[in-house]
């Protein structure tokens, strides 16, 4: 399932975080949102979750828009914020029910689905601990395993690598591109770390609320006078890695 993205701005107050963005997310694919800090990542990710109501522009998933449809599109997706939002008081199982609940899910039917995301994680055996007691690779995969339990056909996920060392980091980033080649889900990964993207990967290069490029990687390399995308990103946007 596809997200096309309409020539949408926004802007906080004078602060112009979006410019007249125009995109469309490869269905089935892992896509990669490559930008450095206030790029406009989690601004995008506001809006195409309907945190933030759109300025200007539209969004379509499925061909449907978002602003007229929105029930029928929030349920194909799945979503990971940047900053954590499992309590941490609750069992690893609490915190899944009570979003598949939200969901309209019963108790019933979620309890199977959370037994298979907790063994597709290898988490099972942490079902009744407090999440707190988690170290923070195993939250995010806690919050990944819940953003799947509705079942969406698109998962967005926010810098959810920020804050785990390198291996951890790599795990997670290999295990969504496992989910999306097992699943055929479209997914939009945000980071400002260019090691997390491939070269056949579909990327939007975002800075300051403008996508300097998009396209797959060894192709945007190709068509640019850079060896690498680690050299095309200081060009378009002057930041070093
Ligand atoms: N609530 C807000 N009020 C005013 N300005 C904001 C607000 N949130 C973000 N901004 C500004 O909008 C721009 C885009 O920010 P955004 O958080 O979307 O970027 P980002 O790419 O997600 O960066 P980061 O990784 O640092 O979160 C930045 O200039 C930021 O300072």
């Amino acid at each position: 399932m596809s997200i096309k993205i309409d020539n949408i701005s926004f802007s906080y107050g004078p602060r112009k975080a979006l410019c007249n963005l125009n995109l469309e997310l490869k269905s089935g694919q892992f896509n990669a949102l490559l930008g450095p800090n206030g790029a406009g990542k989690s601004t995008l990710f506001a809006l195409l979750t309907r945190l933030y109501a759109l300025q200007s522009g539209e969004v379509f998933i499925a061909g449907h828009s978002i602003h007229s449809h929105p029930a029928q599109v929030m349920r194909q997706l799945g979503v990971v914020f940047q900053q954590s939002t499992l309590d941490l008081d609750l069992s690893v199982e609490q915190n899944l029910l009570y979003h598949a609940a939200l969901h309209g899910i019963s108790a019933r039917e979620a309890r199977p689905r959370v037994t298979r995301e907790l063994e597709r994680f290898e988490l099972t055996d942490r079902l009744k601990d407090k999440v707190r007691t988690l170290n923070g690779g195993h939250r995010r995969r806690v919050e990944i395993a819940r953003a799947l339990l509705h079942q969406p056909s698109i998962l967005l996920l926010d810098e959810p690598s920020v804050g785990l060392d390198p291996a951890t980091r790599q795990q997670l980033n290999h295990h969504i591109r496992q989910l999306c080649n097992q699943q055929k889900l479209t997914v939009l990964w945000a980071t400002h770390l260019i090691e997390e993207v491939q070269e056949d990967d579909p990327v939007i290069i975002l800075h300051q609320g403008n996508v300097l490029a998009s396209g797959q990687v060894s192709s945007l390399v190709n068509a640019s006078d850079s060896d690498n995308l680690n050299d095309l990103f200081q060009q378009l946007t002057g930041a070093e890695q």
